[in-house]
């Protein structure tokens, strides 16, 4: 076989042709399904390297790894408040009539398993999980079909002691991939602003949700169509007025001035800016009234982190969902948490230029001299694997040309020689490849 790993045709392991070559086999499509992607090994150490951060930094607050599966029950995710979560589910019907779906998000998957769980967890529940998400979009868009989310949950929590501690925990995580906060920010506000504003207006509770989805877009289409929505779900022309000016509020100290001070809205958001001058992450946190996100079951604090050159989609985003259990037939059970994407934080990285140089590395490279040593240089390979070395093994006999450009492709730190004379000698050659220092080892002090 020809000596070199060549990219194009002349692969070393070329095979003679199977049965299927020359048959009418249709080539099939190596590209994966629209909006998905593959990790081939340089794009899989990069979501290593950010999922281990991910779960590193779960593991400093105290969140235990939960999972649940992809494939959920569509009932899970059918909220009737207009959400394009719901708009763009990846659902079908299986072969046993079930209506089943795509996870889109995976906080309804938490209380699934949290309501199954019962009285049998201790509360606070302090879950964790990295997950894949779908969404049927018309890739008219061409926008991902799929992302993996981090998400962190506390369940059983009131105070805002637990929103604090989940802001605390993603600005661990920023931390630790080197942004600051003057790279990204959160934008913080509170859906009692609105809830307290449509109580004064008589507006019924069940279109809480609605309206905070309607909101949400506030930002992305025009505030006349915002009006339009608004009123469609019926809301008096003055409700939408008072709305959309409480929702242009500059500063805590204004909102207080519009709603006064008695308000729970004013003494959570007050209780969480304390906290976090306290705690020590203010300087990363801004209200911002206009912050409403866009899924229907949040009811207090709302949060999202956002790159201060404003040139990316929101980094991650959450709040405190308190009434999510009893849309499910359950008691209610006082609950926030956040998702974290996989797609923007890697953008925000290239942007700063803090993508991690990530490459394969081994220890060893061990290679046979002689076709007659090969068995020998596998059990060579093998003590260094057992003494928790990670080995190359050349598993061909090659030209030492090769081997030299195999090790440098893995960037092995040594390579080990298996030869017959030295084999005679009980011992095998060990070559530094970064000084070219060379020795002889007996096999027992192999280390
Ligand atoms: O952030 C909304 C979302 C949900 C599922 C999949 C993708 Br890509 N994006």
């Amino acid at each position: 076989p020809a000596e070199t790993d060549s990219p194009t045709g002349g692969r070393s392991g070329a095979l003679t042709p199977g049965p299927s070559v020359g048959a009418d086999v249709q080539k099939i499509d190596v590209n994966p399904p629209k909006g998905t992607r593959d990790f081939p090994p340089e794009d899989m150490r990069l979501r290593n390297w950010l999922f281990n951060h991910f779960k590193e930094v779960s593991r400093l607050y105290g969140f235990e790894e939960v999972d649940y599966p992809v494939l959920e029950s569509e009932a899970l995710f059918t909220r009737k408040a207009g959400e394009e979560i719901k708009d763009q589910l990846y659902c079908f019907e299986d072969r046993g009539n079930r209506r089943v779906a795509l996870r889109p998000e995976l906080t309804p998957s938490l209380a699934r398993l949290v309501i199954q769980k019962g009285k049998s967890v201790p509360l606070p529940i302090k879950w964790f999980t990295v997950g894949q998400c779908w969404r049927y979009e018309r890739m008219t868009r061409g926008r991902r079909r799929e992302h993996y989310q981090w998400n962190m949950d506390i369940i059983g929590v009131p105070g805002v002691m637990a929103e604090a501690e989940l802001l605390s925990s993603i600005v661990t995580l920023f931390k630790r991939i080197g942004i600051t906060e003057s790279d990204v920010g959160f934008k913080v506000s509170s859906r009692k602003v609105l809830q307290e504003v449509l109580n004064c207006y008589s507006v019924p509770e069940h279109l809480f949700g609605k309206v905070c989805v309607i909101i949400d877009k506030i930002e992305k289409i025009p505030v006349d169509e915002i009006k339009k929505e608004l009123k469609a779900v019926g809301l008096s022309q003055e409700a939408v007025q008072k709305l959309l000016q409480v929702l242009s509020v500059k500063s805590l100290e204004e909102l207080e001035e519009r709603l006064g001070s008695s308000g729970e809205a004013i003494a959570d958001l007050k209780q969480l800016f304390s906290l976090a001058e306290k705690i020590g992450f203010s300087k990363w946190l801004q209200f911002d009234a206009s912050v409403v996100r866009g899924l229907a079951y949040y009811t207090g604090i709302v949060f999202e982190g956002f790159d201060r050159e404003g040139k990316l989609r929101a980094i991650c985003g959450g709040g405190r969902y308190d009434h999510l259990f009893s849309t499910f037939g359950a008691d209610d059970i006082a609950a926030c948490g956040f998702g974290f994407g996989d797609a923007v934080i890697v953008e925000l990285l290239k942007e700063k230029g803090l993508l991690p140089e990530l490459n394969l590395n081994v220890d060893d490279i061990v290679c046979a001299l002689d076709e007659d040593l090969q068995g020998r240089a596998a059990m060579v390979a093998n003590i260094l694997r057992e003494k928790g070395h990670s080995v190359e093994l050349v598993l061909e006999s090659k030209q030492l040309k090769w081997v030299f450009k195999r090790a440098a492709r893995v960037n092995a730190e040594r390579l080990v020689l298996v030869g017959n004379s030295e084999w005679q000698r009980g011992v095998v050659g060990v070559k530094i490849l970064s000084t070219a220092e060379q020795y002889e080892v007996k096999l027992d002090d192999l280390k």
